[in-house]
């Protein structure tokens, strides 16, 4: 279930997700009333996601599991789609209208009920459902969760933020300074993040400290919004015009890319078939750029040799393979996880029939990429490392990431992806290539380790990825930063956050 499918319509119209539209085949098993005590099965889908997501689960993962378990599809499934991940992306700014609705803060309450309370405000003040449906459910989960005593707190609180529009909620609860403080209120994100992207803009060249407020103001917006669903029509497996009379539109940077307004792409054959895939533009760009870059033939005329030092679950390898069978060269894509190769496998199950039919070496495998510089030396032409990261270029899609990221995260990262790229380097011929890629721009998953790597040697030098992606790109793709590596951006290119630097092997 991509979020998308909340933008559709359905849950911005009058449609109350109380299932009152059903036909009369579609009826739910439970009565009216019974709908309204406990809550409609829409809502009560938002909230056990909203609850997994509390213990640790992916509201990705979760929230189409429990829509395909109740059987929930059509303006429903849009509807507990846009509550789940609208309450979890402004969960920031609910807990202040709670705190100030409660007179306490949040942490003294109950977590259901807390829940309960962020997806009742949700509907209130972002999808325009009528304030006594909002109300009636929020009490009917209230008392399912935690008691009568809950639903009555959960009634006065809704009523009482019922009285006023969204507006007048943020001119009560979003302090006018510092900066960070108030975009974190307003745009609902935890403070070090907004800190850590107002540098990354600086830092990649996009803006200025005098230009630096608006930027990160807009970014943090577009992080908001649900993000497109991106397909990828895999080259040599499916063509970008079936996907387009599957009812998608040409994409903006991607030769190989179409777009979806709504719908499941599930339904979809090809995607289906895994000919196709959702990809981010971003993503597909990357993989493209190094397919692309030109390399000299070997002299004994053997073919190139590919690797995809950290593929799982397998996005760019699907496209790389593809892109290795049309040029004749061999791929390895290798992950640290068994569970990761497994996905891999699956997304290259087509690549790798095609393979084995044309003789070429496709290959997925479990090690740690570590490791392979020193048992792999000089083997391979095209290197990619797509490094472990926070992901906090991919916000707009992973709703519950900005919540669950600590900065100490980024303490654990930053050797991981530093050994990898030195490996990456080491196992490179000299001659050949190798992309450093992370969906975040954070400045210490980016441009810092590319720096501490290549200042340690002398056998590497970075080359500029800002052309190499605009000469794989549809479009005139400018705004990628001041070079030599490229970052681009949600709120200007309509990306997620994706970085990439490439580095030559010295011949
Ligand atoms: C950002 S994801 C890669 C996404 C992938 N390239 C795609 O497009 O679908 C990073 C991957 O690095 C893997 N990883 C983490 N540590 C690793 C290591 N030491 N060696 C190889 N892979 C590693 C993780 O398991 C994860 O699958």
């Amino acid at each position: 279930m991509s979020d998308a499918r909340s933008g559709s319509g359905g849950p911005r119209g009058q449609h109350d997700g109380g299932g009152q539209r059903r036909g009369p085949r579609q009826k739910s098993r439970t009565a009216p009333a019974q709908r309204s005590r406990q809550g409609s099965p829409a809502r009560r889908i938002a909230l056990a996601v909203l609850r997994a997501v509390g213990d640790g689960a992916y509201a990705n993962l979760e929230l189409p599991k429990a829509l395909r378990h109740a059987r929930l599809d059509g303006r429903d499934a849009a509807f507990a789609t846009e509550l789940t991940y609208g309450t979890l992306r402004m969960q920031g700014f609910y807990d202040a209208v709670i705190a100030e609705a409660t007179r306490r803060p949040t942490s003294r309450l109950d977590g259901g009920v807390l829940d309960v309370l962020r997806m009742g405000i949700h509907q209130v003040l972002a999808m325009r459902v009528p304030d006594h449906a909002a109300a009636d459910q929020a009490v009917g989960l209230a008392r399912s969760v935690a008691g009568p005593g809950a639903a009555s707190l959960v009634n006065a609180v809704m009523r009482r933020v019922s009285e006023s529009s969204v507006e007048e909620w943020r001119e009560r609860v979003v302090p006018t300074e510092p900066l960070a403080e108030r975009l974190a209120i307003e745009h609902s994100h935890p403070v070090w993040i907004i800190k850590a992207l107002r540098q990354a803009l600086i830092g990649h060249g996009l803006a200025t400290p005098e230009t630096g407020d608006a930027a990160i103001e807009e970014l943090l917006a577009s992080h908001n919004v649900p993000a497109p669903v991106s397909l990828v029509a895999r080259p040599g497996l499916a063509d970008v015009d079936e996907l387009l009379g599957a009812g998608a539109h040409v994409g903006r940077w991607s030769p190989f890319a179409a777009e979806l307004d709504g719908g499941d792409p599930g339904a979809i054959e090809a995607v289906r078939e895994g000919r196709a895939a959702v990809q981010d533009e971003g993503s597909q760009l990357l993989a493209l750029a190094l397919a692309a870059v030109p390399l000299d033939a070997h002299e004994d005329g053997s073919t190139e040799r590919w690797l995809d030092l950290c593929a799982g679950p397998g996005g760019k390898a699907g496209l790389l393979a593809a892109e290795a069978l049309a040029q004749g060269a061999d791929l390895v894509a290798n992950d640290v996880s068994d569970h990761r190769t497994d996905l891999v496998r699956q997304t290259l199950r087509p690549a790798l029939d095609a393979a084995q039919a044309a003789g070429r070496h496709l290959e997925v495998r479990t090690g740690d990429g570590r490791e392979v510089g020193v048992d792999e030396p000089e083997r391979y032409d095209r290197v990619l490392v797509d490094a472990p990261c926070t992901g906090l270029g991919a916000l707009r899609r992973r709703p519950e990431a900005r919540w669950r990221r600590q900065p100490s995260d980024l303490v654990g990262l930053g050797p991981l992806q530093r050994d990898l790229l030195i490996s990456a380097i080491e196992a490179t011929r000299p001659g050949g290539v190798i992309a450093y890629a992370t969906c975040s721009p954070h400045l210490s998953e980016t441009t810092f380790v590319v720096r501490d790597v290549v200042k340690k040697r002398d056998d590497v030098e970075q080359v500029d990825a800002r052309e190499l992606l605009d000469q794989v790109a549809t479009g005139d793709l400018t705004d990628l930063g001041a070079g030599p590596a490229a970052q681009m951006w949600p709120h200007i290119h309509g990306t997620d956050g994706m970085f990439l630097a490439v580095l030559r092997k010295r011949g």
